[in-house]
């Protein structure tokens, strides 16, 4: 696959080499056979080394942020649910009902939901919500820019600022979620144009298309690739062609987790299309992510194998909203507790 260059930025630092080679040292003398632990001690030691400390600390902060937007496709036949479901699904989230706020609940895992660019004014929910409102949906992106200029550099600095408040209040791992009907389409779009892939690789069934509304999806997807021209070689001037508010925003809020060393745990496609923007823009920023699940969507695959991640979980999910994301979290906590808590091997033989 041809690689677009990054556009900007000298590369992020990783997590620190030397302490995951401490937590390394630490695994391999566990009281378990070498390499018995598997992922577990790889996430482990990822996860030292994201703070900097062997063993890593139990994670009792862990933060969800659900971003939310409408697109103007959706209005164009892609998806098999109408866009007003979008701002009832934000309802449902505050209201705590949704897919993700049962596993959310089930592991510990605080819930934010932002509207960055729903088509609803959302005027009953609180103002919390709608306070990074960019605007309402976006254009559709096989016929016009998704956002102007103006808009994407608003959106990106929404989602650092978002990122900032969540680490200063104490996170631990941040989680990223969306919420947008139509939204695998410009997702789709952004792993194809930083990929140099044909939307015939990219375009998946989202929500669940029928044949022939998959056969339509994969037009519009290369009408708006072709429409984005030489534009797909900038990562921010991707998002404001093809991307979205919501989009931007996500990945404005893993660009300044992995500036500010807080280690995010990844869920399906749009988190996963943004994590790649990410990089783009800023590189180096994959090493403080780590993959959730494997989603049904083919471009989530594509990105995960440019960004060098395996998935934790492989559950056949695609429902978004960060479940794949959350539904993880007890392996990361499983990975953190062997690290800690299993004795040394060389303390259970007598002395020689
Ligand atoms: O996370 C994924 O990989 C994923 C895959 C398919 C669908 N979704 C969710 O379904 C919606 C987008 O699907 P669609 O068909 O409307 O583009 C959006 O709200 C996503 O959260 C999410
Ligand atoms: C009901 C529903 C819930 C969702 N959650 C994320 N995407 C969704 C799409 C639909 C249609």
């Amino acid at each position: 696959m041809a690689d677009r260059p990054s556009s900007t930025g000298s590369p992020l630092p990783p997590p620190d080499p030397a302490v995951a080679a401490a937590a390394a040292d630490r695994l391999a003398g566990l009281a378990t056979p070498a390499g018995a632990l598997g992922r577990l001690g790889d996430l482990a030691v990822w996860l030292s080394a994201t703070q900097g400390q062997v063993p890593p600390d139990p994670l009792t902060d862990v933060r969800l942020v659900i971003f939310a937007g409408d697109h103007g496709v959706a209005r164009h036949g892609v998806s098999a649910y109408p866009p007003e479901i979008t701002g009832a699904m934000v309802r449902t989230f505050v209201a705590g009902r949704a897919g993700v706020s049962a596993l959310a609940a089930a592991h510990d895992v605080s819930v934010r939901v932002l509207d960055l660019g729903v088509d609803d004014d959302l005027e009953d929910l609180a103002p919390e919500v709608r306070a990074r409102k960019v605007r309402r949906s976006s254009g559709p992106i096989h016929l016009e820019d998704a956002l102007t200029a103006e808009e994407t550099r608003q959106a990106l600095e929404a989602g650092r600022a978002i990122a900032d408040e969540e680490i200063d209040g104490g996170a631990q791992l941040l989680l990223s979620g969306d919420m947008g009907i139509g939204n695998t389409t410009p997702a789709a779009a952004l792993v194809a144009a930083a990929l140099g892939l044909p939307a015939a690789e990219v375009t998946g069934r989202g929500t669940g298309v029928d044949d022939a509304t998959w056969q339509h999806k994969v037009g519009v997807i290369q009408q708006a690739l072709d429409r984005a021209g030489d534009r797909v070689l900038d990562p921010v001037a991707t998002l404001t062609a093809l991307g979205s508010a919501d989009l931007a925003a996500t990945t404005g809020y893993l660009v300044r987790a992995a500036e500010r060393g807080v280690p995010v745990l990844l869920d399906g496609l749009m988190s996963v299309a943004c994590a790649l923007t990410a990089d783009r823009l800023a590189p180096g920023a994959a090493a403080w992510f780590a993959a959730g699940h494997r989603s049904t969507e083919p471009a989530q695959t594509f990105a995960l194998a440019k960004l060098g991640l395996e998935p934790v979980l492989d559950l056949g999910l695609r429902l978004g909203e960060g479940s794949g994301a959350v539904a993880a979290v007890p392996v990361l906590r499983s990975a953190v507790a062997v690290l800690r808590d299993v004795a040394l091997l060389a303390d259970l033989l007598p002395p020689e």
